[in-house]
């Protein structure tokens, strides 16, 4: 069961290179304009806290145990529900975050192999709340693009973190597993079709009925 708040929680997610940041900076505007009685909150995983930010520095370079990696990322999860996410949901606020729980699932899970029984216990244990609900997002977008396409656009702006310098074999994993669970939760996932121009996707964007 979906817990739900007088807020609204929107998550952006994709393999690195699909997309997200180009267009997450609009979305914020675009809700800004058309909820104007509510603040928008923008936010990443892993960060969003003081202490959630030194520990995507040290999840982004230093080489770790797979199971170590997925506590860290639900230890700033964890930090940053209960700082940030939570507080503003429970205000009413629209929250953005670039990046949530269904990136642990593809990337520790489908990328790295981490049993996707573990990560239930953790989302749980996490996520939990009081009345047994788990808090999701309300909705997701997916940004959804070949491994080879995102690799090249990548290698066009930046040097690589820890994750982007894996193999295309690895993100083609993650991606799987992003539209295993789109298609477990259709209701809460919005797929696109990331080969698209930004132009072309920011009109869909545009166009998604989103009732607070
Ligand atoms: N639809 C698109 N078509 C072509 N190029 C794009 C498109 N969307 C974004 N780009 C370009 O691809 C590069 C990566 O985009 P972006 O940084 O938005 O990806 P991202 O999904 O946020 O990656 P990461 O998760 O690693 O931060 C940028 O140079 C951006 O301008
Ligand atoms: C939340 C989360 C993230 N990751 C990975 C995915 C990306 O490679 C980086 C974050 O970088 P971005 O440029 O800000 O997208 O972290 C992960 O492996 N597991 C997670 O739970």
């Amino acid at each position: 069961m979906t817990s739900t708040f007088p807020g609204y929680f929107v998550s952006f997610e994709g393999i690195d290179g699909a997309g997200k940041s180009t267009h997450i900076e609009s979305f914020c505007k675009l809700m800004q304009k058309r909820f104007p009685d509510r603040e928008v909150v923008v936010t990443r995983e892993p960060g969003g806290t003081p202490l959630g930010e030194q520990l995507r520095g040290l999840l982004l370079d230093a080489p770790m145990n797979l199971e170590t990696e997925a506590l860290l990322m639900f230890a700033a999860r964890r930090e940053h529900i209960a700082q940030v996410i939570e507080p503003a949901l429970l205000a009413g606020k629209i929250v953005i975050s670039d990046r949530f729980t269904d990136a642990s699932f593809a990337y520790q899970g489908g990328g790295r192999g981490l049993s996707i029984e573990k990560l239930n216990d953790l989302e749980r244990w996490v996520q939990g709340r009081p009345d047994g609900s788990l808090l999701q997002p309300n909705l997701t977008i997916l940004f959804d693009l070949p491994g080879e396409i995102a690799e090249a656009r990548r290698s066009k702006v930046r040097a690589p973190d820890k994750f982007e310098k894996m193999d295309l074999h690895f993100f083609e994993k993650v991606r799987q597993e992003y539209l295993r669970r789109a298609k477990e939760d259709s209701k809460r996932f919005h797929l696109v079709d990331a080969t698209k121009t930004p132009e072309v996707i920011w009109e869909e964007l545009q166009s998604l009925n989103i009732h607070l």
